[in-house]
């Protein structure tokens, strides 16, 4: 590990304030409602000054207060009619308590279409020493005011200058600048003394022990003194930290589920600027957001792909470099890197991140070697996890998501299998929490329920927690999603092993590994995958029961995952588009599964997250890399449009709200989804700060694959069915 110098922040702050005194608009908060712009406390005039300034009034009125006396004002009338960006002078918690009065009617702490308020508030200029008043319109804009006060109050500020500009931006670019300038950065995390307080906040944690906990794997020596080390510097965390077992086993894992805790992760050696003493320092990655609140599996994939547009390529990096220490260390990309997740995996996608974080190194010192040290842990994984039992069905030669683990998840919300067990305890005359503890102590035995949970498990490996497609039959299932998966691991590691190491890849254990048995089983899957999972008829992939031996008929938008690994033939893709995409586009983009899969719900079938109607940032952004591979470049864009549409629409009406998944079927308020755990990124309070790692992502990359002609339709809010209708006769 290199010698690094301890860098204060991430890499995107830069300050905003030029020379002249100026501040950006849009500089982010920290700089904006920062120290240095602030006038009360610097005679910094240029910030309140319009540089259209002509005639400077002098005169100061009674009610002026003491830090604008010195300030030179420009002529009153010339406000309204001036073309050069209004400034606003706003007295933060007067201004803030008006809003809340008048415009959150409904008391949530969020200004949105559903508020009944007047929608219209007053604010000074600045030039005119807050005497000339203009207003500020419209729930966009007065939810805009609600995020910057609510901000400028949290960094102290009593007074603001308040350009126009940061409350009428256009909501695309206000979103996506959000997203690269600040989102990232509040979700951005590394397991080490920094960030202790918290990364190990665990909202999913409902154990007795909440005491705060990391668990360091047995060769980790130096890591495990580290946490020792910095547990003793900080007595008021009461920080545990506790070896790993040098073998992981269910048996353990469900041991201490009443001691859960977070996994170490890799770590640089660096020199403390403060103490110039070596110590070490977490790799940084990006957590998804609401209560996941640590490094996941397929999440990080997609967030990569929104950090590697947003020139973040440092914590795209930092999570490869965490996989792969996630492989060598627990076997396996882990579901996510929580004590309890230590048996399960989601599904991968490690050779594609290497080789988009390669494509952005490629000159850096070391890429070539991160590159190889990838391949080899996506080898050991692919064969360690994905091919080996009980993944591997022998018959067919497909895998299925099937991790081991004994009892209930116990990361799941409180009241998730409430309705399952309660016949169980009743049965039992147990209540249900004593008969959820004598079952997972295998007091009580319930063959049934033990086989209802090796399904419960497989269907959290899947990433598509929880949808009827999967319901008491994953680990039966080879999908089409794995497989896929799987198939684009062979290709990629054949590729890579030709292309960039001479044909020969040495793994750690020494053996030799070449292309050409990586070009054997790539195509023995493609067959594979025709054979069992392609239904002619339908002209879609279907998942694939290993025990009944035959096809499911649940319609999943995971058959689109075919095209984005390359594994359908240009017929296929062809049929794939005619046929199947017609039943998934809804408003808003794909919808996970077609309402027919789901079937009918009600209080005995309670809605479930990955079914229809709800549409997810994963599902939009495999789809659209699939159909641009296959060359049907304007279905991408239109679903690309309807998805972007979807959020903007939503951000602009609800607050700046971002969420976790939206119910596609619904164009006014998609971001609405009570199923199971709720929707994560909902929750907050006057200002959103983190978004939802991967619908950020699929924001940021989505924006890449439409023209400038529909980035300005989004921008305006010109609905889907407007927008193409004005390009294309025949929508
Ligand atoms: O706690 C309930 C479940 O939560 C996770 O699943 C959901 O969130 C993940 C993070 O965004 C995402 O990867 C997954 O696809 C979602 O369904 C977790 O992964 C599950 O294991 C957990 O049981
Ligand atoms: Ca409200």
């Amino acid at each position: 590990m290199a010698s690094k110098s301890v860098s204060a922040a991430a890499g995107s702050r830069q300050s905003s304030v030029s020379s002249t005194g100026s501040i950006d608009p849009f500089s982010v908060a920290q700089v904006y409602y920062g120290p240095e712009t602030d006038f009360t406390t610097h005679k910094m005039s240029n910030l309140i000054r319009t540089r259209t300034l002509s005639t400077v009034q002098t005169r100061s009125s009674n009610n002026t207060p003491d830090y604008l006396k010195s300030v030179p004002r420009r002529r009153a009338s010339q406000d309204a009619e001036s073309l050069t960006p209004r400034k606003f002078l706003v007295d933060v918690n007067l201004t803030l308590q008006a809003l809340l009065e008048s415009e959150d009617t409904d008391g949530n702490m969020q200004i949105t279409i559903e508020d009944l308020g007047p929608k219209v508030l007053q604010l000074g200029t600045a030039n005119s020493n807050g005497f000339n008043k203009f207003d500020i319109r419209g729930t966009y804009m007065l939810s805009n005011l609600l995020q910057e006060l609510t901000l400028a109050k949290e960094y102290g500020r009593k007074s603001i200058i308040l350009d126009e500009q940061r409350l009428n931006e256009n909501p695309v670019s206000r979103l996506s600048r959000l997203i690269r300038t600040q989102f990232w950065d509040s979700l951005t995390r590394r397991i080490d003394a920094s960030l202790l307080e918290i990364i190990a906040v665990d909202p999913k944690n409902r154990s007795k022990d909440q005491s705060p906990r990391i668990y360091v794997p047995p060769t980790e020596k130096e890591q495990y003194e580290y946490y020792v080390k910095e547990a003793s510097k900080r007595p008021h965390l009461n920080l545990q930290v506790e070896y790993l077992p040098a073998t992981i086993t269910a048996e353990w894992v469900k041991s201490v589920n009443e001691k859960a805790g977070l996994l170490a992760l890799a770590m640089d050696h660096v020199v403390d600027e403060f103490t110039g003493q070596s110590t070490l320092r977490g790799k940084p990655f990006v957590v998804p957001g609401g209560r996941f609140n640590e490094l996941y599996g397929w999440d990080s994939y997609m967030i990569a792909l929104g950090l590697l547009v947003d020139g973040r390529v440092d914590l795209a990096k930092g999570i490869l470099e965490n996989f792969i220490f996630e492989i060598n260390n627990y076997g396996k990309i882990l579901n996510a890197n929580r004590s309890y997740y230590l048996c399960r995996s989601q599904p991968p996608f490690l050779t594609d991140l290497a080789l988009k974080v390669y494509e952005k190194t490629i000159f850096e010192p070391g890429a070539l070697e991160l590159l190889k040290e990838s391949f080899k842990a996506a080898i050991v994984e692919y064969k360690q996890v994905w091919t080996s039992p009980p993944r591997l069905d022998q018959e067919s030669g497909l895998s299925c998501y099937h991790p081991d683990g004994i009892g209930i998840p116990p990361e799941t919300e409180a009241s998730h299998f409430e309705h399952l067990l309660m016949p169980y305890a009743e049965k039992h005359k147990l209540s249900l929490e004593d008969f959820q503890r004598q079952y997972n102590d295998g007091i009580v035995k319930e063959p049934a329920l033990d086989e209802y949970f090796v399904h419960d498990r497989a269907v959290r490996e899947s990433g598509h927690d929880t949808t009827y497609r999967l319901e008491k039959r994953c680990a039966n299932l080879a999908t089409i999603d794995l497989n896929s998966l799987l198939y684009k691991y062979e290709v990629d590691i054949a590729h890579t092993i030709r292309t960039m190491f001479g044909d020969k890849l040495v793994l750690h254990d020494g053996s030799v590994e070449t292309s050409a048995s990586w070009d054997r089983r790539a195509r023995r899957r493609k067959n594979l995958i025709d054979q069992y999972l392609w239904d002619e008829e339908k002209g879609m992939y279907f998942d694939y029961d290993i025990v009944q031996k035959k096809k499911s008929d649940y319609e999943s938008a995971t058959t689109f995952w075919a095209m984005w690994a390359g594994c359908a033939s240009p017929k296929q893709a062809a049929r794939l588009v005619s046929d199947a995409l017609p039943k998934f586009e809804e408003f808003g983009g794909l919808v996970s599964g077609t309402e027919r899969s789901r079937g009918v719900i009600g209080l005995d079938r309670p809605n479930r997250q990955w079914d229809y109607p709800y549409g997810w940032a994963p599902q939009q952004i495999l789809a659209w890399v699939g159909l641009i591979r296959y060359g049907y470049e304007e279905d991408a864009e239109r679903l690309v449009y309807r998805w972007l549409y979807m959020i903007t629409k939503a951000f602009v009406d609800y607050n700046g709200i971002v969420v976790e998944k939206y119910d596609v079927t619904r164009p006014v308020d998609p971001h609405r989804v009570d199923a199971e755990y709720g929707n994560q990124g909902s929750d907050f309070k006057g200002v959103a700060k983190e978004g939802f790692g991967w619908v950020n992502a699929s924001y940021t990359f989505g924006l890449t694959l439409i023209t400038s002609h529909a980035r300005r339709a989004l921008g305006a809010c010109t609905p889907p069915g407007l927008f193409y209708a004005s390009q294309y006769s025949y929508v």
